[in-house]
């Protein structure tokens, strides 16, 4: 028992320290945090049960790696510490608690919190006001001279704002976090990708991989930011400095350096947990990466009083969120064929609890991606899923692969229908080649017949499609509106009621409109925009269907390729029946007028919609605008002629201001609209 005891401290130390140096030292970590922090707290138990065990070389009251010996050292004037951790509500009562006892005078602590960027720390060095040295943690006491790297980061000046030795001290050590923000990361991986380059895991090795690089032309390329969260070492004869963690943070503003405006002090651990429920509500919508949030004792006299364990201060206390990355196993991969025949992978998983919610598959999008991340079925794999984005693999620890992994087979055939699968050349994804006939093509099809932005046909959901395609009581989008309501009220959890609601909600869908029924056909990259297009430019369905690729081209926003691709719908036989029979029963719609030139008063104008409007959607405003002949596009760039603002406008708002793009509120745009008689 005791021996295996031991055994288990060892290989735990053992592990964790290989984790570390792949974490610290290569900005390469193989696990996820949540796996890391589980070991950890596992040694620490065990250290603390069995005290004589403690290994001389364990990492639970180390900090950080080695500095890299590539470059220069720098020995810390002062120690550069970690955070103790709290991953609960009850371990910060503890927390509380522990203050409360240690500092006897006080009833309530004022704390200040700020949002744990996930990036790394770094020292700055200020004499006389200019920045002398730039220094990575290391181990704590040494790190790594990197102070040509960070002078490339635009935002940290080079020197302070305001007086020698009355605004600022002549020695001042500023610490903060170097990090990417996360659409810096996005990009920097679409780079890598493009030529060929390993990605990222995560933006926190991309920060700290592009920090400490021996080439600060590369770092100089990189996105990076910072902000200033603390002080170090201190030359202040003059005793400039507040006494107030806080009121030190808005003195670092002052001095020029970036400071995260989500920053507050608040009184007590009720507030404490607020403000961590607060933040952890805009996780999502931050622009960059944080995995928690630092709570610090305000008071710099309660600080000192209150002083350090070996590597951590007792005065401060980082409370982790939930996990966005966790580990699980991958137990198959499947095939799923979409509506356009594309034969995607997804992995079956293991269950795992992450991001907030159970998950048991990951899209592993093509053969590509498959061979990218190197993985084989029984390997353990790392699951990232933040936010509403669906979950993915990330990579796979290759040391925890079972001897029995299989290869993951790409299917040769259809694995619904069996017919050939082609890849177009240049692409990733591989099709089946069954069109219609292919009954996973023609579910999917359906739903996307039946969807809201198409038929909008209420009552028809994913189940009933496919339990009506597999009893062969449907064949084609058509067939739908032959059917009766004896048929449907036999179907699995249907009754008379609701299939009688499903037959009328089909008559009534006959009615459309000529866009909505060119979306609805579900011709591959023709979406709501293009549709709408096409009707507005050919008026009507018989126009669209003869027309050539050459007339194709004159419609805005159709390229070769969309041309092509209607061409080649309207010539398949197949789809010629297909529209014909819903014609025949009745599909109809308004006809649509040809606008008089003199009324596309927007013609060659690019308009941007943004925020809620309360009037009209977002949909209905941008018909209106296209109706005018302004393109509406997505986002916002110097071409962009005006910004529709609603409600809650963000970043695109921000964008259009600082591009001094034309800014219209909802009114302005109604009044548009009025003045012009639309809308
Ligand atoms: N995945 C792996 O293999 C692996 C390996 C080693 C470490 N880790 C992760 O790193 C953690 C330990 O790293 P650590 O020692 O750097 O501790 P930490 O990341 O838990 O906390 C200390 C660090 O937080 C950062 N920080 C961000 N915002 C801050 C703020 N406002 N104020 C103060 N500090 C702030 C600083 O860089 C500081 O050094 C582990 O909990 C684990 O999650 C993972
Ligand atoms: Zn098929």
């Amino acid at each position: 028992m005791a021996e295996l005891i031991q055994q288990q401290i060892q290989q735990l130390v053992k592990t964790l320290n290989d984790y570390n140096y792949q974490y610290y030292v290569l900005d390469n970590p193989s696990v996820p945090d949540a796996e890391y922090d589980r070991l950890m707290r596992e040694l620490k138990q065990l250290e603390s049960q069995y005290p004589d065990w403690v290994q001389a070389d364990s990492p639970s009251n180390k900090v950080g790696g080695q500095a890299l010996k590539a470059f220069t050292q720098v020995e810390h004037k002062l120690p550069m510490l970690s955070l103790e951790n709290a991953f609960s509500a009850e371990d910060m009562l503890a927390f509380n608690q522990r203050l409360l006892d240690r500092l006897t005078t006080v009833s309530q602590v004022a704390f200040c919190c700020e949002p744990k960027l996930d990036g790394l720390a770094v020292s700055l060095m200020y004499e006389n006001g200019l920045l002398v040295q730039a220094a990575t943690r290391g181990d704590g006491k040494i790190g790594e001279d990197i102070t040509e790297n960070v002078k490339t980061i635009r935002s940290i000046p080079l020197s302070l704002r305001g007086e020698l030795n009355v605004d600022f001290p002549q020695v001042l050590e500023v610490r903060g976090e170097v990090f990417m923000p996360k659409q810096g990361f996005a990009s920097l991986n679409q780079n890598q990708k493009a030529s060929g380059q390993k990605q990222f895991a995560n933006p926190r090795n991309a920060a700290a991989g592009s920090l400490r690089q021996l080439d600060s032309k590369i770092t100089a390329s990189r996105p990076l930011a910072f902000y200033a969260y603390s002080i170090g070492y201190v030359e202040d004869v003059n005793g400039l400095m507040s006494q107030s963690h806080y009121g030190r943070m808005e003195q670092l503003k002052a001095f020029g350096l970036p400071m995260n405006p989500e920053v507050r002090k608040v009184q007590g651990g009720e507030a404490c947990d607020d403000y961590y429920e607060t933040i952890a509500a805009k996780r999502d919508n931050l622009s960059y990466e944080i995995d928690g949030i630092v709570f610090k004792v305000d008071d710099i006299a309660q600080q000192q009083q209150l002083g350090f364990v070996a590597k951590a201060p007792r005065w401060a206390i980082a409370r982790k969120f939930p996990a966005q990355e966790e580990i699980t196993i991958l137990n198959d991969v499947e095939f799923q064929v979409g509506r356009t025949g594309a034969v995607t992978p997804v992995a079956r998983l293991e269950p795992v609890f992450v991001g907030g919610v159970t998950v048991s598959n990951a899209t592993l999008h093509n053969a590509d991606e498959i061979a990218r991340l190197a993985v084989k079925i029984g390997d353990s794999v790392v699951i990232r899923r933040a936010g509403d984005v669906i979950p993915q693999i990330v990579s796979v620890v290759k040391e925890r692969r079972p001897d029995d992994a299989k290869e993951i087979e790409y299917p040769t055939s259809c694995p619904v229908c069996d017919s050939a699968l082609q890849q177009v050349e240049g692409e990733a994804v591989i099709r089946c080649s069954a069109g219609l006939y292919c009954q996973a093509q023609l579910k999917e099809s359906l739903k996307h017949f039946v969807s809201r932005k198409a038929f909008n046909i209420d009552g028809l959901g994913d189940k009933l499609i496919d339990a009506l395609v597999d009893k062969a009581m449907v064949k084609t989008p058509a067939d739908l509106f032959t059917l009766e309501q004896f048929d449907v009220a036999c179907m699995d959890r249907m009754g008379q009621k609701s299939a009688a609601k499903l037959i009328q909600a089909l008559a009534d869908g006959k009615k459309t409109t000529l866009p909505k029924f060119i979306y609805s056909l579900g011709i591959r990259e023709v979406g709501e925009a293009t549709a709408l297009n096409l009707a507005q430019h050919f008026l009507t369905l018989g126009a669209i269907q003869a027309a050539n690729e050459e007339q194709l081209l004159e419609v805005s926003d159709v390229g070769e390729v969309v041309a092509a691709h209607v061409v080649k719908f309207f010539k398949e036989p197949y789809n010629q029946e297909v529209v014909s029979a819903l014609l025949d029963l009745g599909i109809h719609w308004p006809a649509i007028e040809k606008p008089n030139e003199a009324d596309l008063i927007l013609e060659g104008q690019t308009f941007v919609l943004t925020g809620t409007l309360s009037s009209m959607g977002r949909n209905d405003a941008k018909a209106i605008l296209q109706g005018l002949g302004a393109k509406v596009s997505g986002s916002v760039s110097a071409k962009t002629d005006c910004l529709v603002a609603g409600e809650k406008a963000g970043s695109k708002l921000t964008k259009a201001q600082s591009l001094g793009v034309k800014v219209w509120t909802e009114d302005d745009m109604l009044a548009f609209f009025n003045d012009n008689n639309v809308g």
